[in-house]
């Protein structure tokens, strides 16, 4: 434990790890966490300042670079943190006078080895405090516009503007920069909604019912991993569009299913607690150590029906050549671009290069899981991606080149929701204030497989 206690400090040491040497926001967060001593409000303040400034990230330098001589981002580490932080309490975070904020950065310079630059810093954030928000509307294009208004790379926007049009794109965008929600899947193969809502409430943990499954709870008020539920598996935390995943595949007891890239193993779990427990599913992840997240999962909520492996999917058809499943998922690696309200570095991290390698790899695991389907089976590839390269277009692709498999017409009787396209769906996060998801299922044969639920 460190004596340094200042929440502001804590905040900072994080912002330096994810901004200049890579680390992830909840890892570099949790490490922080671990070794201060904050009470719960702090903790709370913490999260909100980390998670806050990255999110705003593009909006912060705009308006930083508005005021200062040299852009932001050619100042000293420590610098850029401070007053990247600061820019976020005064304007995004409305329980903090802005006049507080700029004493706290000056005095966190101070703490942290920049004393010399106090006046740099009082006097950049005075002038933006003068200055107030800009009037966007003036940016052009509409693609460096919504970039900066929403903080998101320009790439990706043109990205979304080209798939959704302008409207969606904003939409969408403005919903990224929100704060994230805690949603929890109720382990129905044990208990109710009902039960688990009012479990939790006498805990002092506020839920409401979820929109677009039946066994989705939304946290509106206190934390849930600490709950006598979570800790008994009455319950888990997966996002509701994950949830529409294993709804998708439509699994039943005494089924052999496979899923291919299982870990840490949610939709896994959400089938086989579709499945009663009986049958097997076979949950496989090609990092060794990640067999140990599925493993624990399949404990907590005391399935045995989950077989964890650990190999490359792509070579799956072999190791299974004698076997044949009822249910396939490809939950295929991805660019991650639907979930950056809960993981805002991946805007800021994703490689628009690396991106274009996803697809080959995406349908390399499509083709190899779909040797091991029975005829009559249900194959569901999902991403929790937005952009249709890693999403219909794969499909589009597999679907040319394996004539025996077709879209499966039945999805929107399991997942109800709208969709312009029979078999696949993709959902914004804006839509439904879930995760941004692609949902795409498809059967071996002729067979109908509607929702008998
Ligand atoms: C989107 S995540 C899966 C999430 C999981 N289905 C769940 O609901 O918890 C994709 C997973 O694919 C795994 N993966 C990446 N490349 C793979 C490959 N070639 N073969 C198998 N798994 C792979 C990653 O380790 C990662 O855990």
């Amino acid at each position: 434990m460190t004596k340094n206690e200042n929440p502001r400090y804590v905040a900072a040491k994080t912002l330096q790890a994810v901004f200049f040497k890579g680390a992830y926001s909840h890892l570099a967060l949790d490490e922080q966490l671990k070794n201060h001593q904050l009470s719960a409000v702090d903790q709370r303040f913490v999260t909100e300042v980390v998670y806050g400034t990255i999110k705003r990230l593009n909006t912060i330098d705009y308006l930083l670079n508005g005021v200062m001589k040299n852009k932001v981002h050619k100042s000293d580490q420590r610098i850029q943190v401070i007053l990247r932080m600061a820019v976020y309490q005064m304007f995004y975070l409305d329980r903090i006078p802005e006049r507080a904020a700029i004493h706290e950065a000056v005095e966190l310079s101070k703490q942290w080895g920049r004393v010399g630059l106090k006046g740099l810093i009082n006097g950049v954030l005075r002038s933006l405090s003068r200055q107030g928000l800009p009037d966007f509307s003036s940016i052009t294009p509409s693609s460096k516009r919504i970039a900066i208004e929403t903080s998101h790379p320009e790439w990706l926007v043109k990205r979304w503007i080209n798939a959704y049009g302008e409207e969606e794109t904003r939409r969408l965008c403005t919903t990224n920069s929100e704060r994230g929600k805690t949603t929890i899947r109720v382990n129905l193969r044990v208990t109710t909604v009902d039960a688990v809502q009012a479990e939790l409430f006498e805990e002092g943990i506020e839920t409401v019912k979820g929109e677009l499954t039946k066994e989705s709870l939304i946290v509106t008020k206190g934390v849930v991993t600490k709950s006598a539920a979570f800790k008994e598996g009455r319950l888990s935390i997966q996002d509701e569009s994950s949830m529409l995943v294993a709804r998708a595949l439509n699994p039943k007891p005494s089924m052999k299913m496979l899923d291919t890239c299982a870990a840490p193993g949610g939709k896994t779990m959400h089938a086989a607690e579709l499945m009663n427990d009986e049958g097997e599913i076979i949950a496989n992840d090609v990092h060794a150590h990640k067999k140990r997240l599925i493993e624990k999962e399949a404990n907590r909520l005391q399935l045995s029906i989950v077989h964890a492996t650990t190999e490359d999917a792509v070579i799956l058809a072999k190791t299974y050549q004698d076997v044949r499943f009822d249910r396939i998922l490809v939950d295929a690696p991805c660019s991650g671009l639907g979930v950056l309200r809960s993981k805002p570095d991946i805007k800021w991290n994703t490689d628009e290069k690396e991106i274009r390698k996803l697809p080959a790899l995406q349908l390399d695991i499509l083709n190899t899981a779909s040797k091991l389907l029975k005829d009559d089976g249900v194959l569901v590839y999902s991403t929790c991606t937005i952009l249709p390269e890693e999403n219909e277009h794969v499909v589009q692709e597999f679907l040319k080149n394996n004539e025996d498999f077709t879209l499966d017409e039945s999805l929107q009787e399991r997942i109800k929701i709208q969709s312009e396209n029979q078999g696949y769906t993709t959902i914004l996060p804006h839509q439904y204030g879930s995760d941004g998801f692609f949902i795409c299922a498809m059967k071996k044969g002729s067979a109908r497989h509607g929702n008998e639920n």
